[in-house]
């Protein structure tokens, strides 16, 4: 803890100039709670859409496999991404990190569909 010069020890009997700054602080971390409060509720929404996609494509992994039809389709992958990147770019999120966030979740997507074509 640093000794400020506007340390109301250093001066009684004077009102205290740090309380704006306590209040300050408290408006911060009301303000930062808030946020993150946001962050959580959207965060459990992330998972449960994601819980949602995984569920559609385990349904598509068993179609696929009972008609001997491959795991992957890059030319759907690729209308995927194209409209994908539109989204973002309306969305004003970064188009390179939406594609990036799609292949990630396709490339599981088709390692599931691997494993459902093994069994
Ligand atoms: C779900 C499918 O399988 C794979 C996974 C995809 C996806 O996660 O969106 C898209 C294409 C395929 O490579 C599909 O063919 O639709």
């Amino acid at each position: 803890m640093t000794h400020r010069e506007t340390d109301p020890a250093d001066r009684p009997g004077q009102p205290d100039p740090t309380s704006t700054t306590h209040e300050a602080d408290d408006a911060v971390r009301a303000e930062l709670a808030r946020l993150r409060e946001s962050i959580d509720n959207i965060d459990a929404a992330v998972v449960h859409m994601l819980a949602e996609r995984f569920k559609c494509t385990q349904q598509v992994g068993h179609l696929k496999a009972a008609h001997k039809l491959p795991p992957a389709d890059p030319a759907r992958e690729a209308r995927q991404i194209t409209r994908l990147r539109e989204l973002a770019e309306s969305a004003k999120l970064d188009p390179a990190f939406a594609e990036k966030l799609l292949n990630f979740i396709i490339a599981e997507v088709i390692r599931h569909h691997e494993t459902i074509a093994r069994s």
